[in-house]
């Protein structure tokens, strides 16, 4: 079988760990695939640019078509990011007969089944395991793995830089923008780390975990995001001393057809498998009716453990491609969307208030969850620094979506309440 050719759209933390496996690994994919695996040419915005290992600069273009249009190239890889310029190059290496191989969760989150069709339609393959969860085969574990069970619930921190900062800040202190900035400089944050800290790329991978997992087009529309920004040193010292870490955790949870997926910072017992994830691992549970738990762990971020998906990918497509089953394993989805309403779903809550430090406010409080049926689980009433104000931070037990929302915003309108310090989901804990 002739070498099968590469082209490789980037060149950054993930695309030079691509370039490493490829080269270092030959014999493992010789073996595996029956072929050599050449990569033949690499998109790149800046040829000139120092890069800290050895790359033949005639390799290196600064036009996509170079690698889109030469009939030679079989696979491509597209690990440089972007959405809408990315999506018109993978169509195009597409409706050319490549197969697609991709860490990109905000195309796949955005545009995944539009570019699975046509991939189908064309009898290519398009593997996107890189983009969930980095280094962990979720992906192929919830698709393959657990192909023949029905998952009810899946819990995940499917963010590396998040998960790096708030345990670097909770285990040590460190300063929000001091342990951020290490996380870029290790390579774990997007280009622009708005979308790890706000949020917003855990909900793509959310998006994508859930849209397999129920086989249901989940969009990412239907996400609900919190991302890490608000959190205080004071939420992360109360949550430690109700016996908590504070996570990001996705959440995406099926109750009959009803499903709800959202991205929260959230409370975990500490003893909670999840709780002791830690630095830029990620880790995703998953709940199956026939297999019960499942817990998936591993690097969520990194040049090489990402890297390691993709060419598990190559290697997929490689095997795919002997066996002349291309662009047949992408099925669609099997049921109509159902989300959830708010008084469909259910958690605890923790609540931190600052209200007026007088005699019955405390009752008076009670009374506004006693009036909406949510009773508390812990509570701490503390004297604080400013004038006539007291602190309250309470845990309540499972309540409705709805219904603690209406409380919130009865304590907003309420002249007792000073400020609602902050609020947060707790979970894990459902006894
Ligand atoms: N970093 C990680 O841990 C993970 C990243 N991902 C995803 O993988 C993808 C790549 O991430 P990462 O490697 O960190 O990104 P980097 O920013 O490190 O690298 C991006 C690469 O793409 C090239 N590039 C970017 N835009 C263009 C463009 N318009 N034209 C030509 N070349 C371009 C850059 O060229 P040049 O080198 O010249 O600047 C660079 O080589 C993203 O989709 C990301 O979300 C997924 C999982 C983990
Ligand atoms: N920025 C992402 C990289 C992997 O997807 C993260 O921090 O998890
Ligand atoms: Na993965």
């Amino acid at each position: 079988m002739k070498a099968i050719s590469i082209g490789l759209l980037g060149l950054g933390t993930v695309g030079s760990g691509v370039v490493q496996i490829i080269n270092n690994h030959q014999d493992k994919l010789m073996h595996q695939v029956g072929c050599p695996v050449k990569i033949k040419k690499i998109l790149v915005k800046n040829i000139d640019k120092a890069r800290d290992f050895e790359i033949d600069r005639n390799m290196l273009t600064l036009s996509a078509d170079e690698i889109i249009d030469d009939p030679e190239i079989d696979v491509v890889i597209e690990v440089m990011g972007g959405v809408e310029s990315t999506k018109e190059y993978l169509l195009r290496a597409i409706r050319n007969k490549k197969h697609i191989i991709t860490a990109n969760k905000d195309l796949m989150a955005l545009y995944g089944s539009e570019l699975l069709e046509e991939a189908t339609h064309n009898g290519c393959d398009l593997f996107y395991e890189a983009s969930v969860a980095g280094g962990i085969p979720i992906l192929r574990g919830l698709v393959d793995g657990l192909a023949s069970d029905r998952i009810t619930k899946m819990m995940g921190i499917v963010n590396g830089t998040t998960n790096f900062i708030l345990t670097k800040m909770s285990k040590y202190g460190s300063p929000y923008e001091e342990v951020l900035t290490e996380a870029q400089q290790l390579g774990y944050a997007e280009s622009d780390p708005t979308a790890d800290v706000e949020g917003l790329d855990a909900a793509r991978k959310m998006a994508i975990l859930a849209t397999l997992g129920f086989s249901m087009k989940i969009d990412l529309s239907d996400v609900s995001v919190k991302g890490i920004t608000s959190i205080t040193k004071e939420d992360l010292d109360y949550s430690k001393r109700l016996g908590y870490t504070m996570k990001l955790i996705g959440i995406a949870s099926r109750t009959d057809e009803k499903v709800e997926v959202s991205v929260q910072p959230t409370l975990l017992p500490e003893a909670h498998p999840l709780a002791n994830v830690n630095d830029e691992y990620n880790a995703v549970y998953v709940y199956g009716e026939a297999v019960g738990e499942t817990m998936f762990y591993g690097p969520g971020a990194g040049s090489l453990p990402t890297a390691t998906s993709v060419v598990s990918d190559l290697v997929m497509t490689m095997k795919n491609m002997r066996l002349g089953v291309n662009g047949r394993s992408a099925a669609a989805p099997q049921f109509e969307k159902c989300l959830k309403k708010p008084d469909e779903v259910y958690s605890k809550y923790f609540l931190r208030l600052h209200v007026k430090d007088e005699v019955g406010v405390f009752a008076k409080i009670t009374t506004l969850f006693a009036k909406h049926s949510v009773s508390f689980e812990k509570i701490l009433q503390l004297p604080i620094k400013e004038k006539d104000s007291a602190e309250i931070v309470l845990v309540t037990h499972r309540a409705s979506l709805q219904d603690y929302e209406n409380i919130l915003n009865q304590l907003k309108d309420n002249a007792l309440v000073h400020n609602i310090k902050s609020t947060y989901r707790v979970e894990g804990d459902e006894a």
